[in-house]
């Protein structure tokens, strides 16, 4: 894999969408969802709107592997192919190039089941639009949530979903943006060809748990940033206690030192951060770890050596 980095890095508010009320409708979910994107369009930083407005984690439906395959929409998007919104098959990428073209933001539109070409299988999938609603970048989640903690929680995603097989970044006219999506953040080699592959701000839309939530949440967003010196954000659903999963909240942006720039509680809200390029110049100028690695030393992991 070649090195391609971008120029373009330039100041801008990202908002992430702490979505709350997600039932069992989806028509409701995505109505909802709208509301909620054309409100954080109207925060004002610096005389602009946000740039960039983030959904959670399986935004459109109840998150549990048995929902999956109920609620999967056919999208078929090809990165070589311009997509015609018009003739797409998916209500939810309907509702959110048009929601991206009202606000004139970039949007990524959290995840939602995804229907694939052929042979039945389903994958939790991202989707990205540009201002002008055009639906650019798709990723779908590379590793899936399979984890068995004895008491306390056990989760397969694999009974009904196929994991992607793509790292997936895209370019605006202001950051170069890499994706994941919740577990993903666990395998730091994702964000770390992300960040080589110029990436200048990860984005994972999550939503993690009650167990997991408290301990690893913050520390995996600080970790990926630090090690990458990167923004990274991760935008979860409210906390629904009613809901049959409890996700943990506390969507977060964390700058390329590992300080929190926003964080939500676990209620619905809308939090804003103001991405400023120079304080990842700082940290990478003052602790210079990007020139600094011993790719002689481990040269398995130098696919992607500077
Ligand atoms: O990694 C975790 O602890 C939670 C992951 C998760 O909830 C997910 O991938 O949906």
């Amino acid at each position: 894999m070649s090195l391609n980095r971008p120029t373009i890095f330039k100041p801008f508010t990202l908002a992430l969408i702490q979505l709350g009320n997600i039932g069992t409708n989806k028509s409701d979910n995505l109505k909802h969802a709208r509301e909620m994107i054309l409100k954080a369009a109207e925060h004002q930083s610096h005389g602009k709107k946000p740039s960039l407005i983030v959904l959670p984690e399986c935004f459109n439906s109840p998150y549990g592997h048995t929902h999956f395959p109920v609620y999967a929409e056919k999208i078929g998007f090809t990165p070589e192919q311009p997509y015609d919104i018009a003739s797409s098959e998916s209500e939810s990428v309907k509702m959110l190039s048009s929601a991206a073209k009202d606000v004139g933001s970039w949007l990524i539109g959290g995840s939602i089941p995804e229907k694939g070409e052929a042979g039945g299988n389903i994958y939790n999938t991202c989707t990205v639009y540009n201002p002008q609603g055009d639906l650019v970048a798709i990723h779908r989640k590379i590793h899936l949530f399979d984890i068995d903690i004895p008491g306390k929680i056990k989760f397969k995603e694999s009974e009904t979903l196929t994991g992607g097989n793509q790292l997936t970044f895209f370019d605006t006219d202001f950051a170069r943006i890499g994706l994941g999506i919740c577990y993903d953040v666990r395998f730091p080699e994702l964000a770390m060809i992300s960040a080589r592959q110029g990436c200048h701000v990860l984005v994972y839309p999550g939503a993690f748990n009650m167990t997991t939530g408290p301990l690893h949440w913050e520390l995996l967003q600080r970790s990926r940033a630090v090690d990458n010196q990167v923004f990274m954000s991760m935008c979860s659903p409210a906390r629904d206690l009613t809901a049959g999963y409890h996700a943990w909240g506390h969507s977060m942006v964390v700058d390329p030192m590992g300080e929190k720039l926003a964080e939500a509680d676990d209620s619905e809200s809308i939090i804003y951060a103001d991405i400023d390029p120079q304080v990842m110049h700082n940290a990478r100028n003052g602790i210079p770890v990007t020139t600094q690695r011993r790719f002689d030393v481990y040269p398995d992991v130098a696919t992607t050596k500077k």
